[in-house]
């Protein structure tokens, strides 16, 4: 990935965004940037006459913005972060520059005028590294600024009031969102829209590249020769920088008021040439800190501190502490660590949920992943500390340990149904939708534990009538999962066990994330008794997680693990699943994707016999 490496340059230091703004916070964690939010408390009031450019005005608000964050923070802990971000966005148009509205009729008056003409936007940018010595702080200040033209249609009196009541002007510059509403406005955009959202995120990368991978010496020496800017784009620079010897983590690249880092070498060798560090593995280092990360983000779950605060945040440190009963400076840590994960937000008023640690950490809500997290935490990550020895000895030293078995004790059944349930929703709809099931009147899913899988096909194909079919001891949990009552009327449970008892009656079978727990000679009778009980032209529905080139690596690794850990069962590849179906008398086996993470495999039961 060509963009990783610069802003992983930022990734070990402790980096704040001096903005209130959501647009800003969500361009940059989108870009991978890890970082605190600590709104400026600078009052945007510099004389507008006094620059002789509006992006001057642009570029020195954004820049009082960020040293009042930096100093603030100095003054509070003494130490003050290693980077402080500043952005200021406006808008220009016939000499005028325009910011916020201050209300509905400035927000009329601002796009009246912008009505059918082209206009500037400008953001002005400032990265200010700090360093606390002494008590003393120390600055130094990189800055610039991108221009994007916008052109407005023209637009009727009742359109732009209907605009404006909507109330989306009120926090933007020139009185329009162009990500939202306000993108039905614009006839055209030339240059950077997210420049324009209120981030230049290029050219802020293209600035990291200046500050953190200077040239090589020979690019230089190239510029020198050949009047070709070394740096000249931001992908080239970057590629170069995953080899460069110039992309150490060292203030020593990070210099002053112009942003340009100096193309001298970096350190001479004993005949007065350079000797080039290698690349500063932050990756590896990454990978290396991996599993204290899911740990905090495990433990941070465990102690429910992502429902404290969807609950009642933003809060002190030492107000989560007291709810958790837990120690104010472990509780504190942990948040930190939250925060530069991405999983909370940090501002003058405290740690809050970010929306992604609201809608899946929290241990309530229909995307919850709080049960999934359990599981991990309690029953993963003892199993992955035999990883050692299942390499060494193969799978099959797994075989002495007692089997996976999640129906052992009534906790650690639930624990695996809440870690199921939470899996199944977030997936449900994509498995559901994978395939036009429409010609199916009746399904059974077999294994169907909650019924997430089977409620969202009940919701998606009105005619169809499913049944879950699992052990009696995990039906007997199913109400605790459906707290709101009664189920669907076309969604029934029915206990037994698949391997034992006759399977209920449908024209589409499923098993979902079922065959990977089974060895071959179990897959294939559970295989033969779905054949047998489905008819001619039914269908088998078959969901996994496929060992397949296809997939991004990263997606299919942890299944590729978990069968090496695994007492018994294993997973397969898409080749071997539609081999399977075959053998056991299912043609036109077809594949689709449910997300990146699963597999569909859906056969028809053919008239023949296998
Ligand atoms: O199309 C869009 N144009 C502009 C915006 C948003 O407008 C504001 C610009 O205001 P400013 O630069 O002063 O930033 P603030 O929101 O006040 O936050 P600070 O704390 O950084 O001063 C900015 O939020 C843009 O995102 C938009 O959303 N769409």
């Amino acid at each position: 990935m060509v963009l990783s490496p610069v802003i992983g340059k930022l990734l070990h230091k402790r980096v704040v965004l001096a903005s209130a703004s959501p647009r800003r916070r969500e361009i940059l964690s989108q870009a991978g940037l890890r970082f605190e939010v600590v709104p400026s408390r600078f009052k945007e009031k510099l004389d507008k006459a006094a620059f002789a450019t509006p992006y001057a005005y642009a570029i020195e608000t954004a820049k009082q913005k960020a040293l009042e964050v930096a100093s603030r923070m100095h003054q509070k802990d003494l130490r003050a972060p290693d980077v402080v971000i500043g952005a200021d966005t406006i808008v220009t148009i016939g000499g005028l520059i325009l910011e916020k509205p201050a209300d509905k009729q400035d927000a009329y008056r601002m796009l009246s005028r912008l009505n059918g003409k082209e206009h500037s936007v400008f953001t002005g940018v400032a990265i200010i590294h700090c360093c606390s010595e002494d008590g003393q702080l120390d600055t130094d200040v990189c800055e610039f600024h991108e221009e994007t033209t916008v052109k407005f249609s023209e637009l009727s009196e009742d359109l732009l009031w209907e605009y404006i009541d909507s109330g989306e002007p009120m926090d933007k510059a020139g009185g329009y969102g162009i990500q939202a509403l306000g993108g039905m406005l614009v006839e055209y955009v030339r240059g950077d829209f997210l420049n324009v959202v209120g981030f230049p995120l290029n050219h802020f990368c293209k600035k990291l590249v200046e500050l953190y991978c200077p040239p090589h010496r020979e690019d230089v020496q190239r510029v020198k020769h050949d009047s070709i800017p070394a740096v000249d784009t931001f992908e080239i620079a970057s590629e170069a920088a995953q080899g460069d010897e110039g992309c150490g983590p060292s203030r020593a690249g990070v210099h002053g008021h112009t942003g340009q880092a100096p193309a001298g070498p970096q350190g001479p060798d004993t005949n007065g040439l350079v000797e080039n560090p290698p690349p500063f593995p932050s990756d590896l280092l990454d990978l290396i800190d991996g599993f204290k990360a899911s740990k905090a983000l495990f433990t941070a779950c465990k102690l429910k501190v992502f429902d404290v605060l969807k609950e009642e945040g933003p809060l002190k440190a030492v107000d989560v502490a007291r709810k958790l009963n837990a120690s104010v400076c472990g509780t504190g840590r942990l948040l930190d660590v939250c925060v530069a994960l991405g999983l909370l937000e940090k501002t003058d008023t405290g740690y809050g949920n970010t929306q992604l640690a609201s809608r899946h950490l929290a241990s309530e809500g229909a995307c919850s992943l709080h049960g999934f997290v359990a599981y991990n935490d309690e029953h993963a990550w003892t199993v992955f500390t035999d990883l050692e020895s299942a390499v060494r000895q193969g799978p099959r030293a797994a075989a002495g340990r007692p089997a996976e078995d999640p129906s052992q004790s009534r906790d650690q059944r639930l624990r695996f149904m809440r870690a199921m349930h939470g899996l199944t929703q977030l997936t449900a709809r994509q498995v559901a939708t994978a395939f036009d099931l429409s010609r199916f009147a009746s399904a059974c899913d077999l294994g169907g534990c909650t019924g997430a899988l089977a409620r969202e096909l009940a919701r998606e194909y009105p005619r169809l009538k499913v049944t879950v079919f699992d052990l009696p001891e995990v039906i007997e949990h199913v109400s605790s999962f459906h707290p709101e009552g009664r189920q669907p009327e076309r969604l029934r449970f029915v206990p037994g066990d698949f391997f034992k008892d006759d399977l209920p009656d449908a024209q589409l079978y499923i098993l979902s994330r079922i065959l990977h727990d089974w060895a071959d000679d179990r897959v294939h009778e559970l295989l033969s008794r779905v054949s047998r009980s489905c008819k001619p032209g039914g269908g088998l529905l078959v969901v996994e997680t496929a060992l397949d080139e296809r997939r991004a690596a990263r997606a299919s690794l942890p299944a590729a693990l978990n069968a090496l850990v695994r007492a018994q069962g294993r997973e397969r590849s898409l080749a071997e699943y539609r081999s399977l179906l075959g053998q056991h008398g299912f043609r036109d086996v077809q594949v689709a994707q449910a997300g990146d993470r699963l597999d569909v495999v859906l056969g028809t039961r053919a008239s023949s016999a296998p």
